[in-house]
């Protein structure tokens, strides 16, 4: 049979050819060639090396869409390759703040990969396959009905045609998950609430930016410790829940006085985890159906919070009723009761155990479901027996070791001549952690020693409240 490889002096002259050729491709000649010649050589060069290419167009199968693959492999190359690439184009995100480098046209990107199917030995023997990246743009000419602008911009991946299934089933699926990987860390994660008037939409979304971490909060730092291996152990057992057939979710009841830090540990718990915030208003739901609908509408990994839930509904029967009869009440109670009499909400409370573990509450997985409370003692034990809220986190008034969290914070010290006078108030007086850390504020700006005018206001406060405390017999 005929081939031009077997063909003698013809066969050298097209080796010469193309060795001259490749040698040109790599002193980066061939990028200047006119368009329809670079494309001749790129052709020849894949028949010649019996290479196979795949096309990756921006624009999708559906003319209003935009390709994922392609997105994915800007981002896979741009965060892969932007230290070694030479040419490399500068934008910024969808949020126009931060930048993102991709690669330039005409720049080529040999990438390297062992696929899992081989054996250890084989690969050592193989060496791992290579796969080039080429990005191009093509300048097209107006009028064009199918693209969205003058611009028709693609990848192309060239591989060895013996590689084609590793490639093909491995390396894109690498490519796809790295690059959802690198997209989940750089995203920008949202609060929503159903409480803003936000028309049509069930959900309005802000920016989450909250700078409350689990360094920064002052609590025993074994409960601590205990929440945050609770919060990873539940992140990572996706598996887990699958195989024990129980949806992945997790209830997390939090309760204690005002100004304890259960606002503040929701932000941390989102922060820790990367997850988005629902904060869902009971009051402004007139429906369990709609409370229903608003959370099918929520993805997975998010936080779904709803605060005061001792206030935000009459929920716990008989014990509801009583607390009626109160001649004073607190604002936040006050508030619902004023909502619950215009008839506006009408969420009960099998609505709500619905939501906890109704069957719809398991689309999407990987949540978590807190409740806040100044009241524990006054919610139905239905609401919060195990398995609904499965960890109950009591935040109490300020103790010496929380207190040393705060001073670091506002402070910056972590040992002072005041601490041991500090610990002995603490140890006798009920303060909240919100009150501590506002006597750690600095007053003035200028004072020479901020620590000890701000040690001194709290021991004052203390010592106030001490007398306070024991005149009233707390
Ligand atoms: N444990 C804490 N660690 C650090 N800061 C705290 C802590 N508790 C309270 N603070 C500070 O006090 C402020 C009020 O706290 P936060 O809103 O979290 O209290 P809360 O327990 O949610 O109160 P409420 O029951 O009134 O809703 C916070 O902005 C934070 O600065
Ligand atoms: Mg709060």
């Amino acid at each position: 049979m005929f081939s031009f490889r077997n063909s003698g002096g013809f066969a050298s002259a097209t080796l010469t050819a193309m060795n001259t050729m490749i040698m040109f491709n790599l002193m980066g000649v061939v990028n200047q060639l006119p368009g329809a010649l670079c494309r001749l050589f790129r052709r020849a060069k894949l028949w010649w090396f019996r290479e196979v290419q795949i096309t990756i167009p921006e624009q999708g199968r559906e003319w209003h869409m935009y390709n994922r693959v392609f997105s994915a492999a800007e981002c896979y190359l741009g965060a892969m390759f932007s230290d070694r690439a030479l040419r490399m184009k500068a934008g910024t995100d969808r949020t126009g703040r931060s930048i993102v480098l991709t690669v330039d046209d005409a720049e080529e990107i040999v990438d390297e990969f062992l696929p899992a199917a081989m054996e250890k030995k084989e690969k050592k023997k193989a060496g791992a396959i290579k796969v080039t990246w080429r990005y191009h743009c093509q300048q097209i000419e107006k009028g064009s009905a199918r693209l969205w602008n003058n611009e028709k911009k693609y990848y192309t991946l060239t591989f060895d045609a013996r590689h084609r299934p590793e490639v093909v089933n491995e390396y894109l699926e690498h490519v796809m998950e790295t690059s959802n990987a690198i997209e989940m860390r750089n995203r920008q994660r949202k609060l929503y609430t159903n409480s803003m008037g936000g028309g049509d939409r069930l959900w309005t979304q802000v920016e989450f930016k909250h700078p409350a971490s689990f360094a920064t909060l002052a609590m025993d730092p074994k409960k601590k410790q205990a929440i945050m291996d609770d919060l990873e152990t539940f992140s990572k057992s996706q598996d887990y829940y699958a195989k024990i057939g129980k949806a992945w979710k997790r209830g997390y009841l939090l309760y204690g006085p005002p100004g304890t830090g259960k606002s503040t540990m929701i932000a941390c718990m989102a922060n820790f985890l990367d997850y988005d915030v629902y904060d869902i208003e009971l009051t402004a739901i007139r429906h369990n159906t709609d409370l229903r609908r608003l959370i099918v509408n929520t993805t997975g990994k998010s936080i779904i919070v709803i605060e005061d839930i001792d206030c935000s509904l009459q929920l716990s029967g008989a014990r509801g009723e009583a607390r009626k009869e109160k001649k004073v009440k607190e604002p936040k109670e006050k508030k619902a009761k004023e909502s619950k009499e215009k008839g506006e909400s009408k969420v009960t409370l099998s609505g709500l155990l619905n939501f906890i573990d109704g069957l719809w509450s398991a689309c999407g997985g990987e949540r978590l479901i807190v409740f806040t409370t100044n009241h524990v003692e006054k919610l139905d034990p239905a609401l919060i027996r195990r398995g609904r809220m499965d960890m109950h986190v009591e935040l109490g008034h300020c103790e010496f070791e929380a207190f040393k969290v705060l001073a670091k914070n506002y402070l910056e010290v972590e040992a002072h001549p005041l601490f041991e006078k500090v610990r002995e108030l603490l140890a006798a007086v009920k303060i909240s952690p919100a009150d501590v850390a506002e006597q750690l504020m600095p007053k003035n700006i200028r004072a020479h020693d901020k620590a000890t005018g701000c040690l001194q206001d709290l021991l004052h406060a203390l010592q106030t409240l001490l007398e306070k405390q024991s005149i009233n017999g707390i």
